[in-house]
Parts: structure tokens; C-alpha cells; sequence
């Protein structure tokens, strides 16, 4: 079954004009004109229950505009769309039981009174029974190890506390699927593994299917089977991690250093009839680019052959590197036309 069905989604704003100068202000208070902003422009996806998906994209592409439609904050200006079997935006009340949500930059709790005490606002507010609410909360506590935040309020937590106890808040009905929007941003480096940990522990035991927004690649790479990429409102890319490393990587860099000179001609001669790329720094030093699909190892070999090495390193292909460049090119279908020869 699907979790999120989006069928030619679109998103149009009214965005008023200010025309220039003291008359255009005089103009604009009388007769106002308006552009149309189009957010999302006719998007179609699907996620299967108990997926991890990643929702990405530059600073405007449409992401949060997306995020607010699947949970029923706004209403799509055309399109269908179906989320946990219902029409977020016309099945409200039904809807919000059925969902959780985390955004980042903003708290679903109250920020004077003690975290404990939110969540039993909370249980109200998604009318969760005394007993579930009781073991879930002693569940997700252990979990995130919050025992001792229970009972300050939320203004005194630190953006990692309050980060934890926001996820509290957003499980606390036990939602079949969770959206998180910039979840780690601004969080240490321990605190970031902790939750990402706990968001795959969640959707091993539970099922329960994720649609995360967020700038930190390391987020995605931690947690996500797929990734959806947009730009400029549409969807540029839409599969798996590896798959956009395969076609858009250089592959893997080994990184020479030799204890002897040794000229280009050398080099080129020992990985001649290899399907890889030299790029020669010194005369003590070279990079040679291996495809994804060709072994290091005899590349190593071969150069070992011949030369005397001093030192080498091996790097992986960059993940940031490969979508910083398709959100440059606005493209991500054009496989890679580096690192084969
Ligand atoms: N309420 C609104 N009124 C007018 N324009 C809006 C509104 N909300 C968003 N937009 C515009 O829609 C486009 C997409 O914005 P959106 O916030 O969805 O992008 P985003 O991918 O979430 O960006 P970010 O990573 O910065 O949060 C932008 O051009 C933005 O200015």
C-alpha cells in the first residue's frame, strides 16, 4: 500500500506588486496587482509504506510548499493527492491522528511549561487513552534518554533536548508516517547520529514511513533508501543514492605519492588499457580517477609495478560534490562525462 500519493501536484501564489516610487505607492494602495508565484508545479510521486524518503532541493525549489500540502496546511491549486488514505487538506481532523511532524525551525511545544506537561496536552489533542499514552511515553523516553528533561520547561533545553522531546511530541499517537522538515539543523555532530539512529530504529520496529526534508546530505545518506530531488518546483530526480553516485561520480580518487620522479608518460604507460583518468599533480605526485565500475586494486598493482610509492589514499566519491552540481545544472539525467578516457 501507499503512503503518499501526489498526482500532478501544483502550487500557485498570489504574491502582491509594489510599484516604484511615491506615486506607485499611492498607486498600490488603491489598485493592488499581483504576480503568480507557481511553488510546485505539477509533481507526481509515490511512497510505499515503511519507506525513508528523502525530500531535497535548493533554498525555494518547493519543499516546504510541498511538505505543507501533504499535511493539509495549504490547499493544493490543482492536482490530487492522498496521504495515509486521505485527503490531507479536506479530511483534516481524520487526517492528524494519522500523521507526525517535526519542523526544525519551529516547536509544537509550549515553551513555559514543563516538557511532561506538553505532552499531556498533547494526548488530549490526539485523544491517545491513558494506558497507550503511558507506554509509549515510557518507551520513547528510555529511547532518547529523557528522564531528566520531563519536568523543565521547554525555553530551558538546549536545541539537541529540544530537538528529542520534539519527536516525543510527534509519536506520541503513534503516526504510520512522519514528516520532518530540517530535523538535525543546528544540532552537534552526537546528537545528529543519536536521532538518526532512532528514526531507523522507529522504521524497523514500527513500519513507519518517513519523508525527510533536509540541506545535510549526511542525513540522507544515513537514512534514506531513496531520494526525491527537486528544482524550481519540479522533480529532477527521483531513485536511489547509489544510482545518482554511479552515473554522476568520478568514482574513486587513489591519491599517489612516490618516493622517486616519475614523469606523465610512465604513469600512463602502466594503466594503459585501464578504464581510468590520470591527473598528475608533480613529479611525485598523482591522482588517478577510477570509474565505479573498475577494480582499485589493479590499478593499484599496476602502478606499484613500475614505480616506487611512498604513500597512497583512496577517497569516495563526494555526495555533496554530486548535488551541488545537478542543483548547478538544474539536470540529473545526464550520466557522468568524466572519469573514463
Ligand atoms: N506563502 C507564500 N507566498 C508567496 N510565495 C511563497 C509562499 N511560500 C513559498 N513561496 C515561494 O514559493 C517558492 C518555494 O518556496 P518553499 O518555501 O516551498 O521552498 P523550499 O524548497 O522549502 O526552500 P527552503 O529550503 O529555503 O526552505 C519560493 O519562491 C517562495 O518564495
Amino acid at each position: 500500500m501507499n503512503a503518499i500519493e501526489v498526482d500532478k501536484l501544483r502550487k500557485t501564489f498570489k504574491v502582491q506588486r509594489n510599484r516604484e516610487g511615491l506615486k506607485g505607492a499611492m498607486l498600490d494602495l488603491f489598485k493592488r496587482e499581483y504576480n503568480e508565484v507557481m511553488a510546485v508545479k505539477d509533481i507526481s510521486f509515490t511512497i510505499p509504506q515503511g519507506e525513508i524518503c528523502g525530500y531535497i532541493g535548493e533554498n525555494g525549489a518547493g519543499k516546504s510548499t510541498t511538505i505543507k500540502m501533504l499535511t493539509g496546511i495549504l490547499v493544493p491549486t490543482s492536482g490530487h493527492l492522498k496521504v495515509g488514505g486521505y485527503v490531507p487538506y479536506a479530511e483534516r481532523e481524520k487526517f492528524v491522528q494519522h500523521i507526525g511532524v517535526v519542523f526544525g525551525q519551529r516547536s509544537q511545544l509550549w515553551w513555559d511549561i514543563g516538557v511532561i506537561e506538553s505532552f499531556r496536552l498533547l494526548r488530549k489533542v490526539y485523544r491517545v487513552g491513558e494506558q497507550d499514552f503511558k507506554r509509549r511515553l515510557d518507551e520513547l523516553v528510555e529511547r532518547l534518554e529523557l528522564q531528566d528533561l520531563l519536568n523543565r520547561p521547554v525555553r530551558k533545553l538546549s536545541l539537541g533536548q529540544r530537538m528529542r522531546c520534539e519527536l516525543v511530541a510527534s509519536l506520541l499517537h503513534q503516526p504510520s508516517i512522519l514528516f520532518l522538515d530540517e530535523p538535525t539543523i543546528g544540532l552537534d555532530i552526537v546528537v545528529k547520529s543519536e536521532i538518526r539512529e532512532f528514526l531507523l530504529q522507529l522504521n524497523k520496529e514500527h513500519g513507519t514511513t518517513i519523508l525527510l526534508t533536509t540541506h545535510d546530505l549526511q542525513d540522507i545518506e544515513a537514512l534514506c533508501s531513496r531520494v526525491v530531488m527537486l528544482d524550481d518546483g519540479n522533480i529532477i530526480y527521483d531513485g536511489s543514492l547509489d544510482h545518482l553516485k554511479m552515473t554522476w561520480g568520478k568514482g574513486r580518487e587513489v591519491k599517489f605519492q612516490f618516493a622517486e620522479q616519475v614523469s606523465e608518460e610512465k604513469l600512463s604507460i602502466l594503466t594503459a588499457g585501464l578504464p581510468v583518468v590520470l591527473e598528475v599533480q608533480s613529479e611525485y605526485e598523482a591522482s588517478v580517477i577510477v570509474p565505479q565500475d573498475a577494480n582499485v586494486s589493479d590499478v593499484i598493482a599496476r602502478v606499484a609495478s613500475g614505480v616506487s610509492i611512498s604513500d597512497l589514499s583512496i577517497e569516495e566519491t563526494n555526495t555533496d560534490d554530486i548535488v551541488r552540481e545537478i542543483y548547478r545544472t538544474g539536470n540529473a539525467d545526464q550520466p557522468s562525462k568524466q572519469g573514463v578516457s
